[in-house]
């Protein structure tokens, strides 16, 4: 079933298209809806959660209709917005408490599930100070929390990694990635880096300037490629891996193999099941020891690396200043209907 499905959606502002014909179903789990920035993403999620209106095109939520039912999804999906929007003054209890009210809930069942949602995304005596004193992760943790306190079947969550440094990004994709696993609320959850969500996502829709590139299942755009990653180390003549890179190399050219060198690396090309075999023998009786030895998959950005659309999605992004360093995203436009995750 669709979590999601979104068909021949258009925004216009006046002077920018924000969405062009989109065209996208999203099953169930963890969803990765990567763009640069200015692609479109928030666009999309407020269309989605019904507070604003799309120019053209359908969309539903949880088979609700995004143009009529604007409310009933409200009810049923947790937003955190991209922006700070925080109330400096309130403490993050009283402000959690207060979206808890605010969705329903009674005084007694809004108090206790802001105390549980806090604590699951890990603020604990600080939840009492006010929010202006916080540090941007853990505004980022209230944002969350009050997303998750009314329950939701689903989540928009919206650049959650946004100004946080490397290791607080990678808690907060931890958190992400609970609200996925633990508690099975499905999550759409955007970011304008690649790399970020590949490793949380089940599905990832990728769409630069309103339109659709890509859409499918993580695990087909990382499937396994035909080259195997061997890394190898002198056992006793000290840190010289280059030789030892080397000798390897040209043992295993001898053997009819094709390899090519990259960095600490060897290339090898696949073309028959006993490569595995013939590495680990050639390694061992050349003395060296085996660091690595696997089969390489395709990481997201590689395979918009040389696109031109990623070269403009290139320089939004560096022009943003982008933390992690990581390829923002682009490539060819494929066009055309996707849906990705289970049916
Ligand atoms: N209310 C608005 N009025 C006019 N233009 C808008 C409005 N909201 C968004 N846009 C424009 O629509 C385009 C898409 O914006 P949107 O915020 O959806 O992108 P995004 O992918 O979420 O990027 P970012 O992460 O930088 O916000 C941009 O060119 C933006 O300037």
């Amino acid at each position: 079933m669709s979590v999601i499905a979104i068909h021949d959606l258009t925004k216009r502002f006046p002077s920018v298209t924000a969405l062009d014909q989109l065209t996208v179903d999203i099953g169930p789990g963890v969803t990765g809806l990567v763009g640069a920035n200015g692609a479109g993403k928030s666009t999309l999620i407020k269309i989605l959660l019904g507070l604003q209106p799309a120019t053209s095109g359908e969309a539903t939520v949880l088979g609700l209709d995004v143009a009529t039912q604007g409310p009933a999804i409200r009810d049923r999906v947790g937003y955190m917005p991209e922006h700070d929007c925080l109330p400096p003054d309130m403490s993050a209890t009283e402000f959690v408490v207060h979206m808890a009210r605010m969705s329903g809930l009674p005084a007694a069942s809004a108090r206790e599930r802001t105390a549980d949602t806090l604590r699951h995304v890990g603020l604990y005596e600080e939840r009492y100070r006010p929010i202006g004193g916080y540090s941007t992760g853990m505004r980022q943790r209230v944002k969350l929390a009050q997303a998750l306190v009314h329950d939701p079947r689903l989540v928009f969550l919206d650049e959650p990694t946004n100004g946080l440094d490397p290791s607080g990004r990678d808690e907060m994709l931890g958190l992400v990635n609970r609200i996925g696993t633990d508690f099975e609320i499905s999550v759409l959850v955007t970011s304008h880096l690649l790399g970020e969500l590949e490793r949380i996502s089940d599905q990832v829709v990728i769409i630069d300037g309103g339109r659709l590139l890509r859409a499918s299942s993580t695990a087909e755009f990382t499937r396994a490629t035909q080259v195997m990653v061997v890394e190898v180390a002198p056992y006793d003549s000290g840190p010289d891996w280059t030789a030892a890179r080397d000798r390897l190399g040209h043992a295993l050219s001898g053997h009819g193999l094709r390899v090519v060198p990259d960095g600490r690396l060897l290339m090898i090309d696949i073309d028959r099941e006993e490569i595995f075999d013939v590495v680990r023998d050639t390694a061992a009786e050349l003395d060296l020891g085996l660091v690595r030895m696997e089969q390489r998959r395709h990481r997201i950005e590689e395979i918009f690396r040389d696109g031109a659309v990623g070269q403009q999605a290139g320089a939004r992004a560096g022009a943003a200043g982008d933390p992690a360093g990581e390829p923002p995203v682009g490539g060819p436009d494929q066009g055309g209907a996707h849906r990705v995750g289970t049916p």
